[in-house]
């Protein structure tokens, strides 16, 4: 494999414009996942896509790729708009998409085979790919041989025996274990430190800000429902890069600060529902405002860890101390949020009045408190009480509620909606459901919490 010069900094490599992604559910109905994203990937530069699960990341990068076609908008590679896959790009998968009946060697070649490389070229540049990769010594083992890590070398050596203008990688990390991970992320950086790897740029897929922070030299964030770019940061920090100075802790804050932004929706809805009777509301939906996907005691323990706290942290400290990942972490505060027990600034989330209380209640205290946040915040769960007391025998079949969900909602992403709903609104015995007929009903005197 050649050495690549140390590339011109400033081309464009691969553009965006306006792109936007609705995809059709099997149902027949509409689920906007992409809107009017414009960005770019640039020689010489490592960029990361940030954003919560579900963002449309991948999408992004699938069409960014050429693999699938944006509903609107247009990609071009070097200028030249796609009419098919990327010809300068080169994938890397979480899940490795490695054929387990092809050895190292022949997983490798595979790209280059497809690209109609001779047989003689084709066994120089695979072995020269498994050597810079550190798999020299396995050209002849099967996948089920390697480790996750090694599978993912085989992946990386896949991508880089094609020299390709762009590498793309979607979470080629999550897969394996914390070291590996750091492992296999510390050789990628040195190899495109050293001007090793055969590549010109390199776009990474990730919802780790760490991870980001640590790679990029600029990180787009991605926002949900649809995914649009919510901003744009340049990390001018120097490599190799160190987690534990002030300005990479800063900078991580920072992200994290703007990835909890999501959360103004919510604040929003949060506001909406208490203002004054008679004033006019802007009624948040369960379209506009999903549910965070969190369970009532995961939402308690939260809670509890901040009053331990003081009733205030970092957001980054709190997920360092729980060794939580940011999607692990963001619902959470998300539903709290929601529910007004907490109010999120920047990076820092602060226990309410409401939060302390609940918090502190015994448990019937903190059913009926729940009840009360729920019913008036969380917009599925008052629009599923709502819909029952208006209905004689206050009771409605779960159909109902589905279809509603699914004129935005995937089937599936309609269907968490709705097990979350139920769990709340159980929890705070707003109403009760029967999984065997699919029934929900109103729970005495629920109307009360409205
Ligand atoms: N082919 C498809 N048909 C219908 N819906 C799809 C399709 N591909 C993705 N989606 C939906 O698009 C949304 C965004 O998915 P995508 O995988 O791009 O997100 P992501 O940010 O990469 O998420 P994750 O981090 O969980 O991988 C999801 O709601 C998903 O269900």
């Amino acid at each position: 494999m050649t050495t690549t010069p140390s590339p011109e900094p400033g081309t464009t490599i691969v553009r965006a414009e306006a792109v936007t992604k609705t995809f059709t559910t099997p149902d027949g109905r509409e689920l906007p996942v992409l809107d009017a994203i414009s960005m770019r990937v640039d020689e010489g530069e490592i960029v990361a896509l940030l954003g919560k699960s579900g963002s449309g990341k991948s999408t992004l990068l699938r069409c960014l790729a050429g693999l699938i076609a944006p509903s609107a908008g247009t990609v071009s590679y070097r200028g030249t708009p796609l009419t098919a896959t990327n010809p300068g790009v080169a994938m890397v998968f979480q899940s490795f998409a490695l054929l387990p009946w092809l050895t190292v060697q022949q997983n490798v070649e595979l790209s280059l085979q497809a690209r109609g490389v001779a047989e003689e070229e084709r066994r120089e540049r695979a072995l020269r790919a498994i050597d810079l990769i550190g798999l020299d010594g396995f050209e002849g083992a099967y996948p089920k041989e390697l480790s996750g890590g090694m599978r993912q070398r085989v992946g990386v050596a896949r991508a880089l025996v094609v020299e390709p203008d762009a590498l793309f990688m979607d979470e080629p990390f999550s897969a394996l274990d914390v070291l590996t991970a750091e492992n296999l992320r510390g050789e990628i950086v040195g190899l495109w430190e050293g001007h090793e790897a055969p590549v010109r740029s390199v776009l990474i897929v990730t919802h780790n800000i760490e991870e980001a922070v640590l790679l990029a030299d600029r990180i787009l964030v991605l926002s949900s429902n649809p995914g649009r770019i919510r901003a744009e940061l340049t990390v001018g920090l120097p490599r190799p890069r160190d987690r534990r100075t002030a300005q990479f802790e800063a900078l991580v804050d920072t992200v994290y600060g703007i990835l909890t932004g999501r959360e103004e929706a919510a604040q929003a809805a949060a506001a909406a529902a208490q203002a004054p009777a008679g004033a006019p509301r802007s009624v948040a939906t369960p379209i506009a405002v999903p549910l965070p996907e969190v369970s009532v005691g995961g939402l308690a323990g939260l809670l509890e860890i901040l009053v331990a706290r003081g009733g205030e942290d970092g957001l980054a400290e709190l997920a360092d101390e729980l060794s939580f990942e940011i999607d692990d972490l963001l619902p959470l505060v998300d539903a709290a949020v929601l529910l007004g027990l907490a109010r999120t600034a920047g990076p820092r989330i602060t226990l309410t009045e409401q939060g302390r209380e609940f918090a502190a209640a015994d448990i019937l205290t903190s059913k009926q408190l729940f009840a009360r946040h729920a019913a008036r915040r969380a917009p599925l769960v008052r629009a599923i009480v709502q819909a029952l007391a208006a209905t004689e025998g206050q009771r409605l079949r779960e159909g109902f509620f589905l279809d509603l969900l699914r004129r935005r909602y995937s089937v599936d992403e309609a269907r968490r909606q709705l097990d979350i709903a139920v769990d709340w609104g159980r929890y705070g015995e707003l109403f009760d459901y029967d999984a065997d007929d699919g029934l929900l009903t109103l729970e005495p005197g629920a109307e009360a919490a409205l």
